[in-house]
């Protein structure tokens, strides 16, 4: 099979230097683009460079449709905005989207299921094989544990550069326990407790947030009962176990058809 043609959105992000790092040693993926905005500081410069490796004959470029002409897939960590308007973009260029950003509102969310409908979209809130493993435990245990006599809490913890919270792996566990549940997230999740809360309301989905230091990211799912307390958790201490995540994804999005797949989809965890 021919390579598949990657572009690397966000590129001089923590995120985007790594996937450049796992595009260029990943046989079968090829590093055709990488943007930044306009502003960036990194405009011009090579993406090999950018990423701490040997040159990649690529220079970082702010120009999306040229970047996404003739590319198969487009790997985006960055920001809410940013990716609502590449699925857009994407969509119309006929490329695939693997989408990593985290923090999306309701209509960020509208706009990408739209744009599903005209171009294969991967996304998750963890690209890491060992969360997306994680979550289908945690919602077998959801399922296995009635809601009035196991709490279930969940904690997250992230360097101080993190930007949204809970993090997309927290809300991705939320729905896990929530489906487990047979209940909606939404309206069972309690995301900030502060001052007199008064006693803990059964069934609830509570969620706990840490920043701090260079944390790459760490996960804790607590089933609370009486006597007994269970955790499934996750740390991550390498950017890469993402990265090597995303661009599977990328590969695996070539000839599929139209529509809004999940990591789970990906790595065959699904059923
Ligand atoms: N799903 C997963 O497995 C993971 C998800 N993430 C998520 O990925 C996102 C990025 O994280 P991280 O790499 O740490 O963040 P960074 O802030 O380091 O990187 C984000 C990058 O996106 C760029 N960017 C923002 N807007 C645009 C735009 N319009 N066009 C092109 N580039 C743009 C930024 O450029 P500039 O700085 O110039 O604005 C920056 O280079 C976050 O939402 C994070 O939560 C992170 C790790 C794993
Ligand atoms: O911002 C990060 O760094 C991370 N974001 C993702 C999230 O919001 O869960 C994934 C990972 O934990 C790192």
């Amino acid at each position: 099979m021919s390579e598949t043609r990657i572009v690397v959105f966000g590129a001089a992000g923590r995120m985007g230097r790594t996937i450049i790092e796992i595009v260029a040693e990943t046989a079968g993926a090829k590093l055709v683009a990488a943007l930044e905005p306009a502003s960036s500081a990194a405009l011009g410069e090579d993406a090999g460079s950018l990423a701490g490796i040997r040159k990649q004959g690529v220079r970082v470029t702010s120009d999306i449709a040229g970047a996404l002409s003739g590319a198969d897939a487009v790997i985006d960590f960055s920001a809410p905005d940013a990716s609502a308007m590449l699925a857009d973009a994407a969509a119309l260029a006929g490329c695939a989207h693997v989408i990593g950003t985290t923090g999306f509102q309701v209509e960020h969310e509208t706009r990408i299921a739209d744009a599903a409908r005209r171009t294969a979209i991967v996304k998750s809130g963890n690209m890491s094989l060992g969360v997306n493993l994680i979550a289908g435990l945690v919602e077998q245990a959801a399922r296995a544990l009635p809601a009035n006599l196991f709490d279930i809490e969940i904690l997250e913890m992230h360097h101080r550069h993190k930007v949204d919270a809970p993090s997309g792996t927290a809300l991705l566990l939320g729905e896990a326990a929530a489906k487990g549940r047979g209940i909606g997230l939404d309206e069972h999740a309690v995301r900030v407790r502060d001052g007199q809360t008064g006693p803990r309301q059964t069934g609830s989905i509570g969620f706990a947030t840490l920043r701090g230091g260079s944390v790459v990211g760490e996960h804790a799912v607590i089933l609370a009962g009486e006597g007994e307390r269970i955790e499934i958790s996750h740390k991550a201490g390498d950017r890469a176990i993402f990265a090597r995540g995303a661009v599977s994804a990328a590969l695996w999005t070539k000839g599929r058809s139209a529509g809004l797949y999940s990591m789970r989809d990906v790595l065959g965890l699904t059923g």
